[in-house]
């Protein structure tokens, strides 16, 4: 049986408590699911920049290089932003990362647990629910055009968008909405920006290969509130880089809490599997973070990274029935009781079969 190497990066914050138990619960799955896996840890971010001067170290470059799957936890924190930007925990470590590992594309699928109907924000009407997918372009956008300037005087970023990288997010968002309910939704604002003019034209041709996914497009703005009005009607979503995270984190709410947003980052050789939210300095320490976000990102390593749909969908259950049963952390407990990370694990851990 083959062993997958893991690399660890637990990062700063939550990071640590969340990857902790998340390691305990894929370790649990494994064994029942015969997945070999070897977790080797590294340092990234805060933790990183204190150890060693650099928010991402050579070696721990090299671990992820040579793994079969990445996991991390988040990294920042107010420690570290008065650092010059690029040798902060975010440009320094976490979208270094990205680009050393070409990861492009960017999966956030929220799903409102029946259980957690009512700590979501929105009215939802009886019988229908929330389960939609963002594909987040990752590699480019205005996170990574150049020109990027920054003096007392001005700032500068440039939001740049080649029609190839349009292309192949747009591939990866289409062949989703294939595999779910046929509904593609393309977000710019082909209204304003050139960059977006370019992505609108790109999706649309491509829609011409998809005849069975009905595509739509829309513009950021009315996104951003269609999503709060009719959570219901999206299936996938496809967007730039910085929409995309702000989006994502909204539909997190929707899920009840940023703590249930799991995401894959693919990449050219090695995909990165992080929750959505960050380090959550206002709750880190304390043992009582949502550990579930950094759970469901371990099972969609078992999905996208080792073709294990079965290990994934026995931990999505698993998850699912510890909520059935009224196990909460606090952010999705509506001010009733709740337990800390350690035990929303150990709940998930006992309900696996
Ligand atoms: N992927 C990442 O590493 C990542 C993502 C976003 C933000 N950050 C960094 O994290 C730091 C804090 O940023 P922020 O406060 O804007 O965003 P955040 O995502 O850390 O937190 C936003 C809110 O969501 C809550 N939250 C997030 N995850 C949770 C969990 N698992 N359980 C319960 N509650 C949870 C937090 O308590 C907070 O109230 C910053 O340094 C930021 O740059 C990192
Ligand atoms: C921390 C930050 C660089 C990052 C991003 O903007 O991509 C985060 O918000 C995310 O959503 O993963
Ligand atoms: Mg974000």
């Amino acid at each position: 049986m083959k062993t997958f190497r893991v690399a660890v990066l637990p990062g700063d914050g939550i990071g640590p408590e969340v990857m902790t138990e998340s390691l305990r619960v894929l370790e649990a799955a494994g064994k029942k699911y015969d997945i070999a896996m070897k977790f080797e840890q590294a340092l990234i971010g805060g933790a990183a920049i204190d150890a060693t001067g650099s928010p991402l170290p050579d070696e721990t470059l090299n671990l992820c290089r040579s793994a079969d799957a990445v996991l991390l936890g988040s990294v920042g924190g107010p420690k570290w932003d008065n650092l010059p930007p690029k040798q902060r925990p975010e440009l320094g470590g976490l979208l270094a990362i990205r680009k050393a590992l070409k990861l492009y594309a960017n999966l956030r699928p929220v799903r409102l647990y029946p259980a957690l109907f009512d700590q979501c924000p929105v009215r939802i009407p009886s019988g229908s629910g929330v389960d939609l997918l963002t594909v987040r372009e990752l590699s480019s956008g205005i996170y990574f055009g150049e020109p990027k300037e920054l003096d007392e005087s001005h700032g500068l970023d440039t939001m740049l968008y080649e029609a190839e990288t349009v292309s192949r997010i747009a591939k990866v968002a289409f062949e989703a909405a294939a595999r779910r309910r046929g509904t593609l939704t393309s977000v710019d604002k082909a209204n304003v920006l050139s960059a977006s003019i370019l992505w609108r034209n790109v999706v649309a041709k491509m829609g011409a290969d998809y005849p069975s996914v009905e595509l739509n497009h829309m513009y950021v703005d009315n996104a951003a509130m269609q999503l709060i009005l009719n959570p219901g009607g999206f299936d996938v979503l496809v967007t730039g880089n910085l929409f995309g995270d702000i989006l994502s984190d909204e539909s997190a709410a929707l899920a009840g809490s940023l703590g249930m947003l799991p995401s894959a980052s693919i990449g050219e050789s090695v995909n990165l599997f992080e929750p959505s939210g960050g380090s959550a300095p206002d709750i880190a320490g304390k043992g009582i973070a949502n550990p579930i976000a950094q759970i469901l990102s371990g099972a969609m390593m078992f999905e996208y990274s080792f073709d294990r749909v079965d290990a994934a969908r026995a931990v999505e259950a698993a998850i699912e029935a510890a909520l059935n049963d009224g196990v909460r952390t606090g952010d999705v407990a509506g001010g009733a009781s709740s337990v800390g990370t350690r035990q929303m694990a150990d709940a998930v851990i006992k309900r696996l079969s």
